[in-house]
């Protein structure tokens, strides 16, 4: 199946940033051919006040059906549907009550939606630098682990935060993953640190493909505030060996996953069959 992370440099403005979208889907669609794309998280929205972010959200429609729906999920679908690509929609804002949840969207090649999932674990952190986030102060959490049948695979969800939460992907792979999706918004500062390192070791302990498709880029915060995020979207075989990745600009990064490569590396190292210990 090939795949294709998109690496956006998303700012404040919604039209701005479906444009960005839209013309890096197409480009990337026409080079590589891919099955599969995938946008990074909260892409319709990094950087700007508080407000902008719920303006920029918006209300799903009750799973199962299409009526009412926004810019983005409309978007989003019509990617699908124009390219005839399954799009993994990254993450946007779902409104949820005086809250958001940060939500992916799984559209077919017809356009309709696949799968839904929301953020189980929130950024509420220090960094060693002494940059504070609060993540929950705008979003709340989801509860739901969730896979979805893409072509002959599998695939898992999670998005950011989570991928520090090693329970989550062993729930992801019982349920039957091959291949994880998660996309990003990590901090530069922590990716110089662990992205790579997190991913590489949960494609290891789950003998899935990672798909990870991070942001990039300056986000300035309605106080000026700049933070910058790491980029390095990647795609990771089930050995741990990363196949493909970009570097710190715009652009796109493509595989070919084979489910082969999952059953020889589970065949030979049936590491699922061996756990002793809990869950
Ligand atoms: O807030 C938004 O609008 C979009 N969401 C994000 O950027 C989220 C929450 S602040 N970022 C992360 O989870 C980074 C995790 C990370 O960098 C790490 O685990 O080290």
């Amino acid at each position: 199946m090939r795949t294709t992370v998109v690496q956006m440099a998303p700012g404040a403005s919604l039209p701005d940033n479906i444009a960005q979208a839209s013309d890096l889907i197409a480009a990337a669609v026409a080079a590589d051919r891919p099955e599969l794309v995938v946008l990074p998280e909260i892409w319709s929205c990094l950087g700007g006040a508080a407000e902008t972010k719920f303006a920029n959200a918006e209300e799903l429609p009750a799973p199962g059906t299409t009526a009412g729906t926004g810019p983005l999920y409309r978007f989003l679908s019509e990617t699908a549907r124009t390219h005839g690509i399954t799009l993994h929609g990254g993450s946007i804002g779902q409104r949820y009550g005086g809250k958001l949840l940060n939500t992916s969207l799984v559209f077919g090649p017809d356009g309709v939606e696949r799968a839904r999932y929301s953020k189980i674990h929130l950024f509420d952190i220090t960094t060693p630098g002494g940059e504070g986030y609060r993540e929950s102060d705008t979003y709340a959490p989801g509860e739901d682990v969730v896979t979805v049948p893409v072509g002959a695979f599998t695939a898992g969800l999670a998005i950011c935060y989570d991928l520090r939460f090693a329970e989550l992907f062993l729930a992801l792979r019982k349920r039957g993953a091959n291949v994880i999706v998660l996309p990003a918004a990590f901090t530069a500062e922590t990716g110089e640190a662990h992205w790579a390192t997190l991913l590489r070791a949960r494609a290891i302990e789950t003998q899935c493909w990672v798909v990870a498709c991070g942001t990039t880029g300056t986000h300035i915060d309605a106080g000026g505030h700049a933070r910058r995020t790491y980029g390095h979207s990647m795609i990771i075989d089930p050995w741990g060996t990363i196949v493909t990745q970009a570097s710190n600009g715009i652009g796109w990064a493509t595989a070919t996953l084979t489910l082969h490569q999952v059953e020889r590396v589970r065949a030979g190292m049936p590491v699922l069959a061996h756990r002793r210990l809990g869950a």
